[in-house]
């Protein structure tokens, strides 16, 4: 949803209605007997307020003018009541308005939080997540100044404004009239600002959510910033950008802040004019000095609602267009929704079969193309193929993290667009190339495979993913906090975490994502004797990078620019000395076959040699 600076002030107050109606909708109903309790605080300042600008007149007429010793202490009483009931008052409200609020911004983070959960992985490719948090945070925030700018505006400030201008008329109607000439000057200005700051916030929080998304992934990133130096190229792109949010936190701030000057001088000149026009009435007229004195502060109570709510106007620009940001996420529809009928998948000998399967990012290049093979269950099939093949893109798409654009995959019969994605997933463990350990101790990092896995199960899982051993000499055993991603843990310790993770899972279907990354040759050794007892029993697919888990498959299946181009296993491939595998094979090519990191530039520049011309 973009915003259309042209709108017309009609049509922008009917989507201010439709999104406050919509929160109102949404959570209104919850928060009745704090709105009412709020309300009535709010309206009790307003009268007390009113009282004061109305008791003026006494104060001034009957003890200063008339002399009246009798009145003395009842005026001063409940001067001093309309005081003590208006703090209380204050501070009722604030309480009552910060917990509506707090809760409000739980119940939104909670809310939203559950969405971002339940939308496919095209949301999240499309978004840098830094950013989106960043965003998130405060377009929540937006929600609840919404609705305390609404009801503190109308409660309070509208109905205080009211209750003076009635005081106001009436201890002189005349003046009255003068004074409300600020009204229509006042209310040009106000839309003419509006207009003016409407593009200003959405593309302040976006350029925000920037600034700190960038921090964020900095700061995650900070090895790779200090091994490489990366220092000052990033001080000053971070610098571009925190000038770009400085110089529109200060656009903002001066269109906003124009209102000040213009209210000032508006107020003002009407309270010179007031002045003059009852200073000629009590020298000229001799009209006694309490209705005037009365009406002046009426008037300067007045002034400080009116200004409130015409600023009510710009913080309500802002927090509407944070609530727009914060609905047009919730409004985002999960792609890969569960069909009407979706079952339980149900798995067996767990074979899976590709039939015809094509897929394409977007929608111009295609990344899998018809590509038909099968992996007969129970036994374990290598993919192998030249970086940028389409071997990450295929475990993708058995996860259903994104629906096909032609073909079938089919899981012992079922076709897994008709099954309910949670069931399909349970039949799956998936151990990535790079390990995700998350916040919380090593145990809960395996429990994430099976929440109701017994302590005793996990013990047997990591044993099994030989990573006992380490996690007994952690300081705290397996009660020990892994640090951010898993930082305080080696590369093939993490790796045999998440080995772990999947074997607890205990699932007939097993997603192997092979590291490139170099590991020692006794943690190498490790992560493959876990992985050899993870994958017996299971149907595994597994994005080879080295030569003896190909050697070792029971099927290969060989992908070049997301088409299979051979299959069949190591000894059949190698028996069809034209064939692309055995040919890379024989030439010790490797890194064609995506088996060791192609990019580094000695790989290269070795390629170059080794391949024949036109291979
Ligand atoms: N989220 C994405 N959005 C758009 N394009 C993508 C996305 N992920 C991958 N691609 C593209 O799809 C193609 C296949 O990528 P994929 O990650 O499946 O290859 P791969 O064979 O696993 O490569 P590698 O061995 O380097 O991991 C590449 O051209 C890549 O640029």
């Amino acid at each position: 949803m973009t915003i259309d600076p042209n709108q017309t002030p009609s049509s922008k107050r009917s989507e201010i209605v439709g999104v406050i109606k919509r929160i109102v909708a949404e959570n209104g109903r919850d928060y009745v007997w704090h709105y009412t309790f709020a309300a009535i605080f709010l309206l009790t300042i307003s009268a007390t307020t009113g009282f004061l600008a109305w008791i003026m007149r006494d104060i001034i007429n009957l003890i200063f003018y008339e002399r009246r010793a009798d009145l003395i202490l009842l005026i001063t009483l409940s001067t001093f009541a309309a005081f003590v009931i208006r703090g209380l008052s204050t501070y009722g409200q604030a309480v009552v308005l910060a917990k509506v609020g707090n809760n409000l911004i739980a119940r939104y983070q909670r809310r939203i939080f559950d969405h971002l959960m339940s939308l496919g992985m095209d949301f999240f490719s499309s978004q840098r997540s830094a950013q989106l948090i960043a965003q998130v945070n405060q377009n929540v925030a937006g929600v609840r100044d919404l609705l305390n700018i609404l009801i503190t505006s109308i409660a309070r400030d509208a109905v205080t404004l009211i209750v003076l201008i009635g005081v106001m008329v009436y201890q002189d109607p005349v003046l009255s009239l003068l004074a409300l000439l600020i009204g229509p000057p006042l209310v040009f200005a106000v839309n003419y600002l509006m207009r003016r700051l409407r593009r200003l916030n959405r593309d302040a929080i976006l350029v925000g959510a920037r600034l700190f998304g960038s921090m964020q992934e900095t700061v995650q990133g900070m090895a790779i910033v200090k091994a490489f130096t990366m220092e000052d190229q990033l001080a000053r792109r971070m610098d571009g950008l925190i000038g770009d949010v400085e110089a529109r936190s200060n656009k903002i701030a001066r269109v906003s802040e124009r209102l000040s000057p213009i209210t000032e001088i508006l107020g003002g000149a009407i309270f010179a004019g007031i002045i003059g026009y009852a200073g000629y009435r009590s020298a000229v007229d001799m009209q006694p000095p309490g209705n005037i004195i009365s009406f002046i502060f009426a008037f300067i109570f007045a002034y400080d609602p009116a200004r409130k709510l015409a600023r009510t106007q710009v913080g309500l620009e802002s927090a509407l267009v944070n609530a727009r940001m914060l609905y047009e996420i919730l409004d985002t529809q999960p792609r890969q929704e569960d069909a009407p009928d979706a079952k339980a998948i149900a798995v067996g000998k767990g074979e899976i079969r590709f039939d015809n399967v094509s897929f394409g990012y977007g929608d111009d290049i295609p990344v899998l193309r018809e590509l038909s093979f099968t992996a007969v269950g129970g036994k374990t099939t290598a993919i192998v193929g030249a970086s940028g093949a389409g071997k990450s893109t295929l475990i993708a798409l058995l996860q259903r993290f994104y629906d096909l654009d032609g073909g079938r995959i089919v899981i012992d019969g079922q076709d897994i667009s008709g099954v309910t994605k949670r069931s399909l997933r349970q039949s799956i463990a998936y151990v990535s190339q790079h390990p995700y350990l998350f916040e919380g101790t090593i145990a809960d990092n395996i429990r994430y495979g099976r929440p109701d896995a017994t302590d005793a199960d996990i013990r047997d899982a990591a044993r099994q993913a030989f990573a006992d051993d380490f996690i007994l000499d952690q300081p705290e055993g397996y009660d020990t906090p892994v640090g951010e991603s898993g930082s305080t843990l080696s590369g093939g310790q993490r790796q045999r975490v998440s080995i772990a993770r999947a074997l607890v899972r205990n699932a007939p279907i097993l997603l192997l994502d092979e590291a490139t990354s170099a590991l020692d040759n006794e943690s190498e050794a490790r992560v493959q004797q876990a992985l050899a007892t993870a994958t017996q029993g299971r149907t595994t697919i597994v994005i080879a990078h080295r030569l003896s888990t190909v050697i070792n498959a029971d099927h290969i299946v060989v992908l070049d620019a997301g088409r299979l181009i051979e299959q069949g296993t190591h000894a059949a491939l190698m028996a069809d000395p034209n064939g692309v595998y055995a040919r890379f094979h024989n030439l010790h090519d490797e890194a064609a076959l995506g088996l060791v990191d192609d990019t580094t530039e000695t790989a290269m520049v070795e390629r170059q040699h080794a391949l024949p011309q036109g291979a």
